[in-house]
């Protein structure tokens, strides 16, 4: 079983702090390191899909707050910046946030320029941490209402996006439940959905599944529907980006279709996010900012990014095309909501407020 990959790490080479991202834009061809220096690298490696995930953009904004310090930007103009650099992850302002606040309290308290960017770093890398364990209580809670939900057990799990190691301090979200199933040998198959336009399911997850040794096996998304009506799938199990106060979930464009689906083979649907993927300051899912990405990436395959080789032209040239990178799963679609603190779910009667307030205090924008 390979190690997971380390998608972030703050380093401080003699020229100055750096934060060192695996470039996601390039796997699984290459495992290429992109070093950012400063907070434009930081935002277009945001915007360009290098680094990527919720989680993981709450703590590569944390540490985007730190390197702005240290680098002598202007730190509140950097903190909305990077706050704004992609709209529907709430984990990125709150990661920002949270950073800028150790910030402005370290200058408050009268430290100079050096102790106040180590106060943001010492944020970060608290995020950071905080990510990773709650990865492994999502992986544990997760587990364990899979056993109740399918007593059976040899879990036949169909995944979307990418929400493994790569998107996290440690193992991810959904991709961390179907890894936990994997060690105590439950995991019987790991469908996953290959994620159009960018493919992070074929390019990453597939790349993660396969170094952890998982049963794995690929689809294009509009294949799903015939894997359900075959009985192939026992659970969906997907991240989030946002997550609204009435439990709507923004999620990679093509989690809705996959909600719709499972409702009506009676197949649970599950989401599994950390609470500062929960922003309660967000009503419901009407109010939650979906990203509309270039239409490139829909009209060149594979996908045409930014700062990638040119992709291979898939429809005529200046052909329109509809690109919400995320969609919005109704509440009533979605089985349970797994978090570090707890599950919610028509069953558990949990609200999202109380599994919120089992956490530390949140800063910047959420309410949590
Ligand atoms: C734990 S990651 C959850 C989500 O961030 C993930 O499913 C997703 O939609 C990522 O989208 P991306 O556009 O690749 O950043």
């Amino acid at each position: 079983m390979g190690s997971a990959p380390v998608a972030l790490r703050w380093d401080e080479p003699p020229e100055g702090p750096v934060i060192v991202l695996l470039d996601q834009r390039r796997l699984p061809a290459e495992e290429v390191e992109l070093v950012c220096t400063d907070v434009p690298a930081l935002i277009d490696a945001i915007r360009t899909l290098a680094v990527r995930g919720a989680p993981l953009l709450g703590v590569a904004g944390a540490y985007g707050l730190a390197l702005a310090a240290v680098r002598g930007f202007d730190v509140e103009e950097a903190a909305e910046m990077l706050s704004a650099a992609r709209p529907t992850a709430v984990n990125l302002a709150y990661g920002v946030g949270r950073a800028l606040t150790a910030y402005r309290a370290s200058l408050a308290g009268g430290a100079g320029p050096e102790g106040a960017w180590r106060a943001a770093l010492a944020e970060a890398r608290a995020l950071h941490r905080e990510d990773a364990q709650a990865s492994a209580r999502m992986a544990e809670q997760g587990l364990e209402l899979l056993k109740e939900l399918l007593p059976g057990g040899g879990f036949r799990l169909l995944t979307h996006c990418n929400t493994g190691a790569l998107v996290s301090g440690g193992e991810g979200t959904a991709l961390a439940v179907a890894g936990a199933a994997h060690r105590i040998g439950e995991l019987r198959r790991l469908w996953v959905d290959e994620t159009r336009p960018l493919l992070q399911g074929a390019r990453l997850t597939a790349y993660e599944a396969a170094r952890a040794g998982m049963p794995y096996t690929l689809l294009t998304d509009n294949a799903a529907g015939s894997l359900f009506s075959a009985g192939e799938v026992d659970a969906v199990v997907i991240g989030a980006d946002r997550i609204a106060a009435d439990g709507s979930v923004a999620n990679k464009v093509g989690s809705y279709p996959l909600a719709v689906l499972a409702r009506y083979h009676h197949v649970p649907f599950l989401v599994v996010a950390p609470t500062t993927t929960v922003d309660l300051t967000t009503a419901d899912g009407g109010a939650i900012e979906v990203e509309q990405r270039p239409a490139l990436e829909v009209t060149e395959f594979p996908g045409g990014m930014p700062g990638e080789v040119p992709g291979r032209a898939v429809a005529p040239l200046g052909t329109q095309a509809y690109n919400p990178a995320f969609d919005i799963t109704p509440p009533e679609l979605v089985t349970a909501i797994v978090t570090e603190n707890g599950i919610v779910s028509p069953v558990t009667k949990t609200g999202l407020a109380e599994l919120c307030a089992r956490s530390r205090s949140g800063n910047g924008m959420m309410s949590i």
